[in-house]
């Protein structure tokens, strides 16, 4: 017989379970005392906020390896549902941005033909309101395409580019998703002009063209048509959403400005800004400023406007979110993980798991048991530097793949900094460490020079008077020219040259705090309180454009040949290089020869395969 007592106290029971968890569910909610969380510093709302991603380079499953970055993509649209709810609530408004470059740089993009194909969808799960494009997008004609035919095709009139355009089958050039979009915010009702613009990128494809932000602005008239057809009292607020370094030695956007300032003289302006991989804020006047948010999922970036206060110091906020589950749930002020996530989120996150699962991203190849390997926390010449490894052991393993060429007993190998991408780290060696370490599948060519010459090439390359923007690690772009402001770097450079005493006392009260991760101290023109998590600063070592592996005999005469073998990707600067020294190649060599397709990926497996690090 069933005994209805035993009925009444499980209803009774599970009533009461039911009840605790929403006691439970609110005092997490609304509770913001977590100690371990406590330290962030917090995110500032205003009537207008921002989040923005850019450099991505598919890193949407979070950096295994590194607790400070290891959110995946499915916790960061939990964490952006829950700004929204927040916003929502305050009748203030949140815009998601992004500035572009979503592969390259990560197995779970690149391991696929053509890369992307499994991350994109990923990435296109965040609701962005405005996104663009970034010179990533534009290397090989095959992302080109699916950026035109998946991304903007869901993205819609989000998509925007005013200076980037695809070639359809029947020739006709149209533009990259929409040159502009007029729109008015949900909460606030703000009416917003908004551009998207690439920087002046000239390795596109050849179904795709980039035009200069200043030839659009001066040979181009829908651009100040659409200006003038939007005065600044139907305007609001402009937003640039841009894949344009916004450092002040890059004058792209400073250029764009200026014009700007001549429709709309106090009209607030926002930035965003990419492609140099840095924290950065600048204030261009005083109602202008700019935002870029770092690289590779390690970064949000958040801005905020106030856009009625008189005062300059409360109008704008930054911060710099460092990409991980502590910092998402004190943003949203939600201190258990299971009332953070969302089911959208939590589908992605197993996306993620599955399709690395599927790409066997987590497979072993090798371990690399010795130590990690840095692009440059340590000196270029110290055994734990990644392009002392890549010099020393990996590219002496190289051997053409070309029969008819005739090779020489001496050999130079030049590659460019900036094709490897991140640290190698100790532990288990997968797919996904050989696309983080080297994303580019370039070619190998060669070229027969007098060893008298060979020998000059990586040092003119390297020479300070040659800005090889290209051929260097991006977060380095800016060192070269910007030596008088460097305690405004992203992380502190070593040697430091000019910090104020202020300035001297925060690095040495962040490094007597033990306890601090290590991590981005980013100085902006707003001051050094912008990273959400303070950190014990990194010491970043200068990088050259180019290093080289030399296989060379002592004693051989200058006029001996020898193989110069480089990537096809730093053709033009070798030609360059050879120019400089007044070089002229005889006529039936003047073209570099076929060498390897080898990918410097395949070479890194199997040296720790075979070798072992
Ligand atoms: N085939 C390629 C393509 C690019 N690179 C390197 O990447 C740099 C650009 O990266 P961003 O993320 O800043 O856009 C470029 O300057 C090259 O150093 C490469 O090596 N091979
Ligand atoms: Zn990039
Ligand atoms: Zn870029």
């Amino acid at each position: 017989m069933f005994d209805t007592s035993v009925y009444r106290n499980l209803v009774l029971a599970f009533l009461a379970l039911v009840a605790i968890s929403q006691v439970y569910k609110l005092y997490h909610v609304y509770s913001n005392n977590n100690s371990q969380i406590s330290a962030l510093r917090d995110l500032t709302w205003s009537d207008i906020n921002f989040i923005h991603t850019t450099d991505t380079h598919g890193w949407y499953s979070g950096h295994l390896n590194q607790k400070i970055y290891s959110a995946d993509w499915g916790e960061f649209i939990s964490f952006t549902s829950r700004l929204k709810e927040i916003a929502n609530e305050n009748n203030q408004d949140l815009l998601l941005i992004d500035s572009g470059d979503r592969h390259d740089g990560n197995g779970l993009s690149d391991v696929t033909v053509p890369n992307g194909v499994k991350s994109l969808p990923i990435f296109m799960k965040e609701d962005y309101d405005l996104l663009t494009i970034g010179n990533h997008e534009l290397y090989l004609w095959e992302n080109s395409r699916q950026e035109y035919e998946v991304l903007i095709e869901h993205f819609k009139g989000n998509y925007l580019s005013s200076n980037v355009q695809f070639k359809l089958d029947n020739g006709t050039f149209v533009s990259f998703g929409d040159k502009f979009k007029y729109f008015t915010t949900p909460n606030q009702k703000l009416n917003v002009l908004s551009f998207g613009f690439l920087f002046d990128f000239d390795r596109f494809n050849d179904h795709s063209k980039v035009t200069s932000i200043k030839e659009v602005i001066d040979n181009e008239p829908w651009f100040k048509e659409i200006l003038k057809s939007y005065p600044p009292d139907k305007v609001d607020l402009l937003l640039l959403v841009t894949h344009v370094p916004i450092s002040r030695s890059w004058p792209e956007l400073y250029y764009l400005h200026t014009v700007l300032r001549e429709f709309y003289p106090t009209t607030k302006i926002q930035y965003f800004g990419g492609h140099s991989h840095i924290r950065d804020f600048i204030v261009l006047d005083p109602n202008a400023t700019a935002l870029q948010s770092g690289r590779y999922c390690e970064t949000i970036g958040w801005t905020s406007i106030n856009l009625t206060t008189e005062k300059f110091d409360d109008r704008y906020s930054r911060t710099y979110i460092d990409f991980n589950i502590d910092s998402f749930q004190h943003h949203s002020k939600i201190t258990t993980k299971s009332l953070f996530d969302t089911e959208r989120g939590i589908e992605v996150s197993n996306l993620i798991k599955t399709t690395r699962k599927e790409l066997k991203l987590n497979d072993p190849i090798g371990y690399v048991k010795s130590s990690n390997y840095y692009i440059d926390y340590v000196p270029i010449t110290d055994s734990k530097n990644i392009f002392h490894l890549l010099t020393k052991k990996i590219l002496p393993t190289l051997v053409t793949e070309n029969e008819n060429i005739t090779t020489h007993d001496e050999r130079i190998i030049i590659i460019n900094t900036g094709s490897i991408r991140y640290d190698l780290y100790k532990g288990a060696y997968t797919i996904d460490s050989q696309y983080i370490v080297s994303p580019f599948e370039n070619l190998w060519v060669k070229l027969t020079l007098p060893k008298g010459i060979a020998i000059q090439i990586a040092p003119i390359l390297n020479d300070q008077g040659y800005i090889a923007k290209h051929l260097t690690p991006p977060h380095h772009m800016d060192d070269a020219e910007n030596k008088n402001s460097l305690k405004r770097q992203t992380r502190f450079r070593y040697p430091v040259l000019d910090l104020t005493e202020a300035d001297k006392q925060t690095i040495k009260n962040s490094k007597k705090k033990a306890k601090l991760t290590k991590g981005y101290v980013t100085f902006d023109d707003l001051g050094h309180d912008g990273d959400d998590t303070p950190h014990k600063a990194v010491v970043n070592f200068p990088i050259p454009n180019v290093v080289d592996s030399q296989e060379l005999k002592k004693g051989t005469p200058n006029d001996e040949l020898v193989d110069l073998v480089f990537y096809d990707f730093i053709q033009k600067d070798i030609f360059w290089a050879l120019q400089q020294l007044n070089y002229t190649l005889e006529e039936d060599s003047n073209e570099p020869e076929f060498y390897s397709k080898k990918y410097l990926g395949t070479l890194l497996n199997e040296y720790i395969k075979d070798k072992g690090l």
